[in-house]
């Protein structure tokens, strides 16, 4: 199975968005992860629809926006004009999950569901047919930069549950993720890991993105 890398723009330079964007590419990576964090859901703010509607001018990548905003279903269309390519929003954030991602996919977008570190997968298990990606998050949402939340055994039964219902969604896996446990992620089950502080947190991003997905020992998609 060949994995997917989507490195999180949460760590990178604000100032030099664009060299940014560049890097990311010419290191290989097909996937841009933004998160949005509205103060609200989440204890903190990053950025929003004008700065994706901006890079996207400037960007060709697959943009992987996670929405961590309350209620998302107030803000779908204007993501989908700003240019992303997949939505994902929180289970624990939206009134009515199944028309939300009915209309994500609505609006030409791929629909993603995501669920925090404590929340059970039964909360996400309704919906395995309908979501094009299951976002686990391995850390508390809300910022970057902090330790990966094992969660290898919730990955595996996510896999379990997934393969049995005929799931062909993409098993998703946010937060801490570093060389040391890439492996142990994808081999639980991952198909995508987001990486933020481990590659834009290093001087030389293809090294570390390489490094990353050497440690999986699988193939770029
Ligand atoms: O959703 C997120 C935080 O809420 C980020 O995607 C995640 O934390 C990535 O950053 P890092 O790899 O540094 O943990
Ligand atoms: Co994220």
């Amino acid at each position: 199975m060949s994995i997917i890398i989507s490195p999180s723009l949460l760590s990178a330079n604000f100032a030099r968005l664009e060299d940014e964007l560049k890097a990311i590419d010419q290191a290989g990576a097909p996937w841009l992860h933004l998160d949005v964090m509205d103060g609200l859901f989440v204890p903190n703010i990053s950025f929003g629809i004008p700065v994706i509607k901006a890079i996207r001018k400037v960007s060709d990548l697959f943009f992987d926006c996670h929405l961590m905003i309350a209620e998302p279903s107030r803000y779908l269309k204007d993501f989908a004009d700003a240019g992303a390519d997949l939505i994902t929003v929180h289970e624990e954030a939206s009134r009515d999950v199944r028309q939300t991602l009915a209309d994500i996919k609505a609006l030409g977008c791929k629909a993603g569901l995501s669920i925090n570190p404590e929340t059970p997968l039964s909360a996400v298990e309704p919906y395995l047919t309908e979501a094009d990606l299951i976002l686990l998050m391995s850390v508390h949402p809300g910022f970057g930069g902090q330790s990966f939340i094992d969660i290898t055994f919730k990955i595996k039964e996510l896999r379990r549950l997934m393969d049995e219902a005929g799931s062909k969604a993409i098993l998703q896996v946010d937060g801490g993720i570093t060389t040391d446990n890439a492996k142990a992620v994808v081999d639980a089950g991952a198909k995508c890991l987001v990486a933020g502080s481990a590659i834009f947190g290093k001087e030389d991003r293809k090294a570390a993105l390489e490094g990353i997905l050497a440690a999986t020992g699988k193939e770029a998609q």
